[in-house]
Formats: structure tokens, C-alpha cells, sequence
């Protein structure tokens, strides 16, 4: 992490050649092999592929949650892997935003509160103002004062991307943002998502199972059996579905020919 710029890179996120392998001795499991992917600033990327194909790993080890067996991660032009514990939380602190499926927003704060929690635990001044703004982008202005169990679940999802825009992070991580959410919320959502990478030119990186949720990003990673085996520009949920029904074929056929 030594020689951090505060410019911003051409790349928002670089893996080189990432692996990992869970467990070790007879039965390790190798969730990811030798994945090498860049993505540039201002984009959104969604990352697909069949239950078990690494998807959530590959997240994990992208956003510094977790460390990789093999290979090295760019964040921004700095490198997360070779650094301290302490050092990576700093830097995920400020550098990196998340969405989660199920919100992970905390109870017992109010919605202007959850939102500002990512600047507090930066060490950041809070800007009531600037977190205000933000939940009104989100079409929350008028709920600040609420909990998230007095909100839906749409709406507690707004609150969480407003607490993942709030530090202006290079990157936002999103592992199944609309997966506990009907289809209307989940237009909601994606549609914020979509608006903040071309108006705010924000980077988010989506894991999703959904072929309509990836036809608003850019591209799609596809990954299987722990490697990245294809991309897609400019997806439509038809084309998206398409490919996702022959990865599986080709699955099955590696499996079977060993490869
Ligand atoms: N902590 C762990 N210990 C051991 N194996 C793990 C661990 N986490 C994941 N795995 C294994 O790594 C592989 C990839 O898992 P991962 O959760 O990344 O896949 P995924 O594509 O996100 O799956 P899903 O779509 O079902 O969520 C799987 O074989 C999984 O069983």
C-alpha cells in the first residue's frame, strides 16, 4: 500500500493472476484459479456464473476481505495484497464501499446515522449536509430520522448504497444487492447503481445470479469452476441468459474431459 496516490487511476480495479484455495491437506478446494481482470474506472461490471464458480470469493479477495492464496490486487493503483491487517482496514475504509445482500445496516441507528458511519470510522469529518444530499439522491430526504426496520426493504437498500457512496470510494463491491428485494425495488436499486457510475463516474463491481440485474452494467465477467472463461459488453438479459445456459454446458464438459 506504500506510495498511495490520491489521483485516481485509469484502473479502478487490476487482479493479477489471483488464486485461492480454501482448506488445506486431501480435500482443498481451489475457489478460484489464476483469475487476472481489469476494470477501468467509471464502470460497472457485473460478475456471473454457475452456484460455486467462485463469484463471492473473487468479490472477497477483490475488495481486501479477504487475502488470496497466489497473486496481487489493485485498488486504484494500490496494491492491497503483501500489506498489514491494520493497513488493509485503513485502506478499505477509505478507498472501498459495500452493498450486501441483505443490507447490514445496524438497527439501532438511524438511517442519517448508518449513512455517516463509514466517515466516522474513516476518521472523517461528518457533513450532515453532504449525507442529507445523498439520501435525497437515494429518495430518502425524508426519512433520516427513521430506523431501518420502520423502511422496506427497497429502501433499506437505498440507505445502504447511500452509506456506500458517502465516502466517494473507488470502488463499490455489491454481492446479490437485489436478492432479497421484488422486482420493483430491485429496478429501484439497480437503476441508482447505474446512475451513479454515469453521473458520478463511480466504479461498482456487482455479483449477481440475475440476467436482468447484469444487463444494467457495462460488461459481465463470466467466471466457472474458479476461472474467469468469458465477458460481455453491452449485455441484454436475453444474451446475458444465453451464455449463462451454455457456461453450464461447458461446465459439464470440461468436467468430463478432465480439462
Ligand atoms: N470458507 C470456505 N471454506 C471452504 N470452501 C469454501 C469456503 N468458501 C467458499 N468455498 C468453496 O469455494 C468454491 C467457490 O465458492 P463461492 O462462494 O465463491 O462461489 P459462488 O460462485 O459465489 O457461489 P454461489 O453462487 O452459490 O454463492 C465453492 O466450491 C465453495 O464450496
Amino acid at each position: 500500500m506504500a506510495g498511495y496516490d490520491t489521483s485516481r487511476a485509469a484502473q479502478a480495479l487490476r487482479l493479477v493472476g489471483v488464486s485461492k484455495t480454501y482448506g488445506s491437506g486431501e480435500n482443498p478446494v481451489r475457489a478460484l484459479d489464476g483469475v487476472s481482470v481489469s476494470l477501468a474506472a467509471g464502470t460497472f461490471t457485473a460478475i456471473m456464473g454457475p452456484s460455486g464458480s467462485g463469484k463471492s470469493t473473487l468479490l472477497q479477495c477483490a475488495a481486501g476481505l479477504d487475502q488470496p492464496t497466489e497473486g496481487r490486487v489493485f485498488i486504484d493503483g494500490s496494491e492491497l495484497t503483501g500489506g498489514s491487517e491494520t493497513a488493509l482496514t485503513k485502506f478499505r475504509r477509505q478507498r472501498v464501499g459495500f452493498i450486501f445482500q441483505q443490507f447490514n445496516l445496524l438497527p439501532a441507528l438511524t438511517v442519517m446515522q448508518n449513512v455517516a458511519l463509514p466517515l466516522r470510522l474513516a476518521g472523517k469529518k461528518v457533513d450532515r449536509k453532504q449525507c442529507r444530499s445523498i439520501l435525497e439522491k437515494v429518495g430518502l430526504g425524508d426519512r433520516t430520522n427513521h430506523r431501518p426496520a420502520e423502511l422496506s426493504g427497497g429502501q433499506q437498500q437505498r440507505v445502504a448504497i447511500a452509506r456506500a457512496l458517502v465516502t466517494n470510494p473507488s470502488v463499490i463491491f455489491a454481492d446479490e444487492p437485489t436478492g432479497a428485494l421484488d422486482t420493483r425495488s430491485a429496478r429501484s436499486v439497480l437503476t441508482l447503481l447505474a446512475g451513479a457510475v454515469r453521473e458520478f463516474g463511480q466504479t461498482v463491481v456487482m455479483v449477481t445470479h440475475d440476467p436482468v440485474a447484469a444487463s444494467y452494467a457495462d460488461s459481465v465477467v463470466f467466471l466457472a469452476d474458479g476461472q474467469m472463461v468469458g465477458t460481455l459488453a453491452h449485455p441484454t438479459a436475453e444474451a446475458v441468459a444465453e451464455r449463462m445456459t451454455h457456461l453450464g454446458d461447458e461446465v459439464s464438459l470440461r468436467r468430463v474431459v478432465g480439462a
